[in-house]
């Protein structure tokens, strides 16, 4: 796989140091980055959900103070001695309602029952003498300070004058027992708060619900029903909040409220101390990607910062690289350069690192040795041309001397049977080619077997080296004698008649016994000859008839020359022809 990848992609060694730890830095910059990303993000949701935290506190602080400030306004007032001994219809009373009402316009009704539950005084003498002695407020209050939980007008809707809401009333009840000097009850201080003092108290905190920050702030009743913001908001549209958004034991939640929508929220309980029996939570929530939007900030600088970084760091990967792999590049095209041939290259390279000068100096001492080698080898090669030429031509010389040894007679240096029969079938075709007779001369030393008994055979191969040569004295150059066996020669004479043949074989039977051998004496010859021509088809055919011839002059008395005189005969043209096909 990797074989193919690098034959698909000849990368050089600089391109794959630069891809390596580019590649390397890219994901170590990817990882960083999502790191950083993930840990900022993790942080920064603890810094939003513990503001969240922060400021559900403060409103649940605020909110609970002014509630405890009304109950211990009602409970104070109901114990002042206007109200523990004067009659509860009396006008100061009734002021006393007024007065207060006016000092928080919050209340929306303030008034006294007697202890049967009838309404004795109320401010704007609303519901004056009507019997309340049903209502939770009254019954609670009989006992003790108390404070009820949000509800619906009942009584009051039908009285109150109309303020142009659309949704009705709503109130929070507080009431204290009236008792007299003894700690009999007289009657009960009630009072209705308008819902709208919630928005009043937690008004004070709209700073930092800040627009941009889209941070809400809902309170939920104990059965976590949203009863802030008012009804007709669109917080009041909300189901009941669910546990986990309700949830005050962790300091913040990331949760989804709706479908699509993620916030991270914070809820409070409303301190015990002083309103447990409510069970109000305040809840603050802020949309997570508005909590969030600096990790995306964040996320912006880090990438550009990322990329500058892995830009740096890519060009100081390739400056590098460039460095390591410069003097192995240069190395490796000068080993090429002394691979082709150029072998005196000077291996100098500028290197820093130790290993890549260790290099040099290795491949330096292996190319001198290459070289020394090659040089050996190439004297040794032209030695051992040398050497196999000199062979050769000692061979050639071995080889022509066998062929001369094996085509010469060894006694008298002239040609022997095996030349003759090469040399006859030669000159026959040169007969046939040029139409120009062929003699065939036999010539035989007469009673050689005496010299022999006579001399001894030493002095009979004298003897026969004598007539060679006198034999060979006595041709012409292109005639040809050879030795055809024991005592006897032959002689081929091209271009020759049988008349000129029988003039040469007597000239050579004369000069054989006109030059008598200084020992052996005076020496003779037979000679019978044929001429091939035209009737001839084979080369042995003349032979025949020349040994024929000589039996002829042997059995005449020897030292004499018999042979045909019709030799030189050639054929008509036709006949020519037809005997060349035939052949
Ligand atoms: N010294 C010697 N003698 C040879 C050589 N070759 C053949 N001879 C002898 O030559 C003699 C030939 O004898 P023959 O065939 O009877 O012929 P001749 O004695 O010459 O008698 P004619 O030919 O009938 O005249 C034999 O005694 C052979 O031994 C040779 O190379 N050297």
């Amino acid at each position: 796989m990797r074989e193919r990848l690098a034959k698909l992609l000849p990368i050089s060694f600089r391109g794959r140091l630069a891809l390596s730890f580019g590649t390397m830095t890219l994901v170590l910059g990817i990882l960083v980055y999502g790191y950083v990303g993930h840990v900022y993000r993790a942080q920064l949701l603890v810094d939003r959900g513990e503001a969240l935290h922060d400021l559900a506190t403060a409103a649940a602080t605020v909110l609970a103070e002014n509630l405890h400030e009304r109950q211990r306004e009602i409970e104070l007032l109901a114990a002042t001695p206007l109200y523990r001994r004067s009659a509860l219809d009396s006008p100061d009373l009734r002021r006393s309602l007024e007065r207060l009402q006016h000092a928080y316009p919050a209340y929306s009704w303030i008034g006294v029952t007697d202890a049967g539950g009838v309404v004795r005084s109320a401010t704007g003498g609303l519901l004056a003498g009507v019997d309340v002695s049903q209502r939770p407020w009254f019954i609670n209050g009989r006992d003790a300070p108390f404070m009820g939980d949000l509800h619906d007008a009942m009584l009051l809707a039908k009285v109150l004058p109309d303020t142009g809401d659309k949704a009705p009333p709503r109130f929070l009840d507080i009431a204290a027992p009236i008792r007299d000097e003894r700690g009999a009850l007289r009657g009960v201080l009630g009072a209705h708060i308008h819902w709208n003092w919630a928005s009043d108290v937690v008004g004070v905190l709209n700073p930092l619900l800040a627009v941009q920050k889209q941070r809400e702030l809902f309170i939920a009743d104990h059965n976590g029903q949203v009863i802030y913001p008012s009804a007709g908001a669109r917080a009041a549209t909300l189901p009941p909040l669910t546990t986990a958004v309700l949830d005050t034991q962790s300091r913040f939640t990331a949760a989804l409220w709706e479908p699509d929508a993620e916030y991270v929220s914070a809820a409070v309980a409303l301190p015990a101390e002083f309103t447990s029996a409510l069970g109000w939570r305040i809840v603050v929530r802020q949309p997570l990607h508005v909590a969030l939007q600096d990790v995306v900030a964040l996320q912006r600088v880090l990438a550009v910062f990322a990329l500058a970084i892995i830009t740096v760091f890519l060009a100081l990967i390739w400056w590098s690289a460039t460095r390591i792999s410069r003097p192995l590049e240069q190395l490796a095209g000068l080993a090429m350069r002394i691979e082709n041939g150029e072998e005196n290259t000077p291996l100098e390279v500028e290197a820093r690192s130790v290993e890549v000068r260790h290099l040099i100096e290795a491949l330096r001492s292996m190319a001198s040795r290459l070289i020394e080698r090659r040089e050996a080898l190439r004297d040794s090669n032209a030695r051992l041309e040398h050497t196999v030429a000199a062979r050769t031509a000692e061979l050639e010389i071995a080889n022509e001397e066998l062929q001369r040894i094996a085509r010469h007679d060894a006694l008298t240096s002239l040609p022997n049977r095996r030349a003759v029969d090469e040399r006859l079938h030669e000159e026959f075709i040169r007969m046939r080619r040029m139409r120009r007779p062929l003699a065939v001369l036999l010539c035989d030393i007469d009673h050689f077997k005496r010299i022999n008994d006579t001399y001894g055979h030493a002095l009979g191969d004298e003897v026969l080296c004598h007539v060679a040569r006198t034999l060979q004295r006595s041709l012409r150059e292109s005639d040809f004698i050879a030795r055809y066996g024991g005592e006897e020669f032959i002689a081929l004479l091209p271009a020759t008649s049988a008349e000129e043949a029988r003039h040469v074989a007597d000239k050579l039977r004369r000069s054989v016994e006109t030059h008598p051998h200084p020992l052996a004496g005076r020496v003779t010859l037979s000679i019978g000859f044929a001429v091939a021509d035209g009737r001839h088809e084979h080369d042995k055919q003349a032979v025949r008839e020349a040994d024929d011839q000589l039996y002829a002059a042997k059995r005449e008395g020897r030292n004499r020359v018999c042979g045909d005189d019709r030799g030189g005969e050639w054929p008509s043209a036709d006949a020519h022809r037809q005997l060349h096909s035939a052949q």
